[in-house]
Formats: C-alpha cells, sequence, structure tokens
C-alpha cells in the first residue's frame, strides 16, 4: 500500500474536536472483541490526542492523515498517556445511556490490587453498560493516583503503610487530594453523544463536570463493591473526607 492509500484509509478514521479550553484529534471507530467474563463482546474503540500548544493547534488540528502519520514518529507518544473510549451500542441515537468517567489505576486495574476498589469497578462498569445495551467507558490514561502520577502514588501508598490517609498522602506529597480533570473526555463524549447520560459514579465532582459543560445528565448510578479489609480504610476515606456519595454502608459488609 503506498502512502496515499494510507492517508486515504486514516482519513475516514480521524475527526478533529475543537473545545473552549482543549482540542482534540479523535481517531476511530475500531472494532474491538473484549473478553468480559468469558463472553465476547464486541465495542467500538476510539483513542484520542490532546492538542494544546497553540502552534500545534494550528498544525495539527487542520492538518489531513498524512500530514499526522509524518508526525507521528516524532511526538513520542510512549513517553506520555493517551486516553481513549469504549463505546458499546448505539451511542449516538439510543435515549438513555451509561457513561463511566474512569481513571487510570495501574495497580487496581492491571494488577488486580486490593488496595482500592478501581479493578473492580472497571470490569463491572463495562458489565453494567453492556447489560444496559448502551454506553461509553472512558479509561483517562492522564488520571493516575487522581492525577499525581503513579511514581508518587507509590510514595503515597508508603506514607499510607504508616497510619496516613489518602487525602493526608497527597497533602504531605505536595498535592491536592485530587487534581483530575474532566475537560478532554467530556469534549469527545459531547461529540459521540448529545442526548441524556447516565454517569456511574460515586463522586459527585464528576456529575458537577459533566453538568457544569451542558452535557445532558439524566443521573447517576453508583458503584460500590470488593469491599475488604485491604481497601475498607480507602473507601471510608473517600466518603469521610473526599466528598464521595455514601450509597450504602459497605462496613455492613465486612
Ligand atoms: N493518590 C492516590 N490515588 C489513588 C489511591 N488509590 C487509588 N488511587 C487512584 O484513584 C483514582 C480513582 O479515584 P477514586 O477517588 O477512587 O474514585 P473516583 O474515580 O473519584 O470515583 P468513582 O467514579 O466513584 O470511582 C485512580 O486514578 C487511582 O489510581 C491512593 O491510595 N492514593
Amino acid at each position: 500500500m503506498n502512502q496515499k492509500d494510507v492517508a486515504t484509509l486514516l482519513n475516514d478514521k480521524i475527526q478533529t474536536i475543537r473545545g473552549e479550553q482543549s482540542s482534540t484529534i479523535l481517531v476511530g471507530p475500531i472494532k474491538l472483541p473484549v473478553n468480559l467474563e468469558g463472553e465476547t463482546v464486541v465495542f467500538q474503540w476510539y483513542c484520542w490526542l490532546p492538542v494544546r500548544d497553540e502552534a500545534d493547534r494550528q498544525d495539527l488540528l487542520n492538518a489531513t492523515a498524512d500530514t499526522i502519520v509524518k508526525r507521528l514518529s516524532t511526538l513520542n507518544l510512549a513517553e506520555g498517556q493517551q486516553s481513549s473510549v469504549l463505546v458499546y451500542g448505539d451511542l449516538q441515537q439510543s435515549e438513555n445511556a451509561l457513561v463511566r468517567m474512569h481513571s487510570i489505576c495501574h495497580t487496581g486495574d492491571i494488577f488486580g490490587s486490593k488496595r482500592c476498589d478501581c479493578g473492580f469497578q472497571l470490569h463491572q462498569s463495562m458489565k453494567m453498560i453492556v447489560e444496559h445495551g448502551t454506553g461509553a467507558l472512558f479509561y483517562l490514561a492522564n488520571h493516575e493516583g487522581r492525577g499525581i502520577g503513579l511514581f508518587s502514588k507509590a510514595m503515597a501508598y508508603i506514607l499510607q503503610e504508616e497510619g496516613m490517609d489518602t487525602v493526608e498522602a497527597n497533602h504531605q506529597l505536595g498535592f491536592e487530594d485530587d487534581t483530575r480533570n474532566y475537560v478532554d473526555a467530556i469534549n469527545v463524549l459531547r461529540h459521540l453523544r448529545q442526548k441524556p447520560v447516565t454517569l456511574i459514579t460515586n463522586n459527585p465532582k464528576k456529575l458537577d463536570a459533566l453538568k457544569k459543560s451542558g452535557m445532558n445528565v439524566a443521573g447517576r448510578m453508583p458503584l460500590w463493591g470488593d469491599v475488604s479489609q485491604y481497601n475498607e480504610r480507602y473507601l471510608n476515606t473517600k466518603v469521610e473526607r473526599s466528598g464521595h456519595l455514601r450509597d450504602f454502608d459497605f462496613r455492613e459488609v465486612l
């Protein structure tokens, strides 16, 4: 295949989303069959690249696929983090859709760590979306450790082993409790869907961010679970200090 054919092929799959605070180049949809507890479920997958620098904005946002391809090898993308979204069902047209904005958790999502509930929330939300029939799971790759990064989270874990809670540990390392923002993900969501969404979360800040963006929010679906001796304090700190909504007394299940 020559370069022109490659560009033609990719042009149909690349879109530019211009936002007020930042813009994104979105690539997809790409068919992604996923093993969900032994069943093969087919999602449509999109990945995006935020474009913030003004020079890059002019350069990349007006670019066609061949210009983007020429830049790819110099962008050093493996050193950074790119986020993505798994879409299930007819996200554009269906009446209600379930949406999960999931912050990356290397330890919980990949290794299955029981110190948090992240791995459980990731897989459970995928199941909820499939059962519902339509939805999207945003995997936010620049959100590690609520925005402090993986290396800092490792240091926070050492402090937590000495008795600090999640919030104190973040503060001791010079961070806010939570430095995440949802701007890029919301830009992509608004591009993929205008109709109402129900957000899967226990975190009212996520709901507020979505509402403030003007997105049509039909409601919230709580997601607590996988409570154990290893994450009891972590979950309790979410409710007591970080403002997460307590939908059930998870301490009763221990
Ligand atoms: N700083 C820090 N981050 C953690 C810790 N455990 C998990 N995380 C991160 O916390 C993020 C998940 O945030 P949570 O506050 O648990 O949940 P949430 O996403 O705000 O809310 P939900 O939508 O209800 O899940 C992920 O990015 C994890 O990497 C920890 O002990 N310290």
